[in-house]
């Protein structure tokens, strides 16, 4: 084993614990904390989990929160509604409604409901295309959190080959607009990909976000390379990233554990991207940076 194990968990707290000093001077500035509504449709217990780890660390960051909790069986004009008086309440900074949704619901319709400027979740067409062509808006969470620790232990991104595994619009859309923008060369790949280990071997950056367990293997890795694993596996030996750890860590130059990695860097930027909701609703100035 040489690489350097990235920890998420670490950074995500320390990150927390600075957003919890500038909550507090946006409170002193605005009146009042910022808010965030969390809607949880049905009892998947994973789902239950993160949001209930959504609702304790956004009030330990001193903000507030708002969870709405409806039966499986709500009817999709029940949701819209409730999406509607989040939209109108001024107590409400940013919404995120869980995915996924039952499948009576349809989540295209519920996520462009939301108030892009509400959107912390950067999930709304709106904000999609705002990252797309370089405009001010909210960037989903779990790329902006991998960002986040490339730039810590890489500095400057410019020129260097990254390949992002998996085109979903939630993580591999936003992770290769990211890493467009900091001047990456950028290479989306998924499953009709030929060839996808000599992709991957050339790759000083290397994102998976492909939902399959230990689908990445080592020998696949340019030496070392940083790797970024997205991948959330709950298999019969627990929780497992896309990447095969073991074979990967021999190799990388730096490599995010799972857990401990990339999941706790996405709820610190769900309450950055609040807190930031916050400073624009109320027009309370922030430094650029500094969130
Ligand atoms: N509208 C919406 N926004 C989301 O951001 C969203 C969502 N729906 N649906 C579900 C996924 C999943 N997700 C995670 C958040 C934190 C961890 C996390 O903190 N993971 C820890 C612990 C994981 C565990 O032990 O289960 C870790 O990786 O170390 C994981 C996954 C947010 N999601
Ligand atoms: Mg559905």
């Amino acid at each position: 084993m040489s690489a350097e194990i990235i920890d998420g968990k670490a950074f995500a707290e320390a990150f927390r614990g600075r957003l919890a000093v500038q909550v507090a001077a946006f409170a002193a500035a605005a009146k009042r904390a910022p808010g965030l509504a969390v809607v949880l449709v049905g009892e998947d217990p994973a789902s239950a989990v993160y949001v209930r780890s959504k609702g304790k660390a956004t009030r330990a960051a001193g903000m507030e929160s708002f969870e709405h909790r409806l039966p499986a069986t709500v009817a999709q004009d029940e949701l819209l509604a409730l999406v509607d008086r989040l939209n109108a309440d001024p107590a409400v900074d940013g919404i995120l409604v869980q995915l996924p949704l039952p499948g009576h619901i349809d989540e295209r319709v519920v996520i462009t409901r939301i108030d892009p400027d509400k959107d912390v979740d950067g999930f709304h067409p709106v904000n999609a295309g705002r990252l797309a062509t370089g405009l001010e808006g909210f960037v989903p969470c779990t790329p902006l959190g991998c960002l986040m620790l490339l730039k810590d232990r890489l500095g400057d991104l410019a020129g260097l080959d990254a390949v992002v595994i998996g085109r979903s619009n939630i993580v591999g859309k936003p992770m290769a607009q990211l890493l467009l923008g900091e001047s990456c060369t950028v290479t989306i790949a998924h499953s009709k990909t030929r060839d996808l280990s000599s992709v991957v071997r050339r790759a000083d950056i290397v994102v998976a976000a492909v939902g399959r367990p230990r689908m990445i293997k080592g020998e696949w890795i340019k030496p070392g390379a940083t790797v970024i694993d997205v991948g959330i596996n709950r298999t019969e030996d627990g929780l497992v990233g896309d990447v095969d750890f073991a074979g990967a860590a021999s190799v990388a130059g730096a490599i995010t554990p799972v857990p401990g990695g990339v999941g706790p860097m996405t709820i610190a930027v769900l309450l950055r991207n609040t807190l930031v909701s916050a400073h624009r609703r109320a027009s309370v100035p922030y430094e650029k940076g500094s969130l």
